[in-house]
Formats: structure tokens, sequence, C-alpha cells
């Protein structure tokens, strides 16, 4: 069946085999091993602002989205970042992907550049090139999505991405895929309320997995986080650490969004 996960997976393939062209893996490998931006601590970051007693929140810089086209026309992601910086923000996510989310590396080294906050890089990782590539760009952690890769494969891009000191941030959706995230290391287990395959959103997909999650992982409830009886219905379920993009970019001034949602 021809989704957009799996068309948006094919693209990513090519564009392993034609960055690796262009350089090889030691190279990239050597930069990444050897780079002058110390990794930020994206779980820390996320696990401090929640023992503080706010929520943690993963703020996302998306320029637009296969299902919503468009969601920011004026995109500057060095101002975005600073605002969701002042707006109270644990970390920020930066869609990277160029063909179906108009994002870019650039983006990503612009937006960690404007602030303090960890980083993670917000794309479909199909290979160690990528993860390699995650950290010469500056990232603090990548996306794993659990649909999108064998279990082998998902837990080497993990191993790969702790020796380089990211953190891993695993993406489920349903209770199969939640079993496999379990059994990585990474503490991070991100619930897309978001099916990839048909862009149905549903709050019910984070509350109706919750009680299969052991209590020493941190749950990232990701999509449709709009209002903030959202966000209420989520922290009465003890659910703290939140990815939101949509809301935010949307918002003339996305880090007062931030604040308005979460206070
Ligand atoms: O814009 P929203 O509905 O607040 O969602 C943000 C984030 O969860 C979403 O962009 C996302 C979650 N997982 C992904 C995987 C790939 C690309 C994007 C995503």
């Amino acid at each position: 069946m021809s989704d957009i996960l799996n068309k948006i997976l094919a693209v990513k393939a090519d564009e392993v085999a034609a960055a690796k062209k262009y350089r090889d893996l030691a190279s990239l490998r050597r930069e990444a091993e050897s780079i002058d931006l110390p990794t930020r601590g994206f779980e820390k970051s996320l696990r401090a602002k929640i023992a503080a007693g706010h929520a943690g929140v993963i703020a996302e810089v998306k320029k637009a989205s296969p299902s919503k086209g468009v969601l920011r026309a004026d995109f500057q992601p060095a101002q975005i970042a600073e605002s969701y910086e002042a707006g109270g923000a644990a970390c920020l996510s930066v869609l990277t992907d160029e063909q179906f989310f108009q994002g870019s590396v650039e983006y990503l080294r612009a937006a960690r550049a404007a602030c303090s906050l960890p980083v993670i890089r917000k794309d479909f990782m199909v290979d160690m090139y990528q993860v390699y590539e995650a950290r010469a760009m500056g990232a603090d952690a990548i996306l794993l999505i659990v649909a999108a890769l064998d279990h082998g494969l998902m837990a080497e891009l993990e191993a790969c991405a702790l020796e380089l000191g990211m953190d891993v941030l695993v993406e489920s959706h349903d209770g199969d895929e939640l079993a496999a995230a379990l059994k990585l290391q990474t503490r991070l287990v991100g619930i897309n309320n978001r099916n990839l395959r048909t862009f149905e959103t549903s709050l019910d997909t984070t509350i109706g997995l919750l009680p299969r999650i052991p209590a020493d992982k941190l749950v990232v409830t990701e999509s449709g986080i709009m209002v903030p009886d959202d966000v209420k219905r989520m922290r009465d379920s003890d659910v703290h650490a939140f990815l939101v993009g949509e809301a935010f970019m949307r918002a003339p001034d996305p880090g007062s969004e931030l604040r308005r949602l979460f206070s």
C-alpha cells in the first residue's frame, strides 16, 4: 500500500544513497565525533521542567506538513527559537525533512544557535548515516519511529545515537508499536496521537496506551494538542511531556502561545 509513510521512507532511502556518494560515512562520522557543540541534555531538560511542576514542552519548528500544508508563511527559525525559549519551552524539535515538511538542516543549525535549548532532529531515520548527520549538525536528540523501522535496525540506530551522546525519543502509535518501543534502552517514549498513514488524530491514543507504560519511562504525548483543555486532560492523566507544533506555528508569536496554552 502506498500510504504517505511508505512514500516518505522511499524518498529517505534515495536521499541517504545520494548523500553517501557525496560524502562517505567515515568522514561524516569523524565530524560527528569531533564537533564543537556539546550535547545539551534533551531528556534532562524535559525532566527538570517537570520536576519543577511545569509541563515539559518540546516546541516544534515546522513550516509545513503533508497533512496541513504551509502552517507559517513568514518562517524564521532563529526568531521562533528565541520566542520558544522565552515562552518556557524545555526543548526544541526542528523538522529537517525538505520534501514533505519544507524543513532544512540549516533551520536546525539556526534555531539551535539562537537559544540554549536542546534540539531534536525531527526526520525519518532509516540509516546510521542520518544519525551521524544529526550529531554533525548539532542535534542533541533524534527521533526513531517504530512504524518505519524493524527492531534490529532501530536498536542499532539507538546505540549509535547514545554513543554520540544524544538522547532518543522513540515514537509509537499503537500497542504493538509500543511493545517494540519499550524494548529500547531509552526512557523517552513518544505516543503519536496522529496516525502517520491516515493522518487521523485523537488524544485517546495516548490515554489508551498509558496503562502499558512502566513508571520509569517518560511519556511524551505528540500531535494534536491545540487548546488548554487538551493539556489539562493529559496532565490529569499524569502525562507531563508534550510535543506541539501546529498550535504554535499558526500563532503570531509562538512563545506567547506556548505560555498561554500551558499556563
Ligand atoms: O503539529 P502538531 O499536531 O502539534 O504535531 C507536532 C508533532 O507531534 C508532529 O509534527 C510529529 C510527530 N511525529 C512526527 C514524525 C514525523 C514528522 C512530524 C511528526
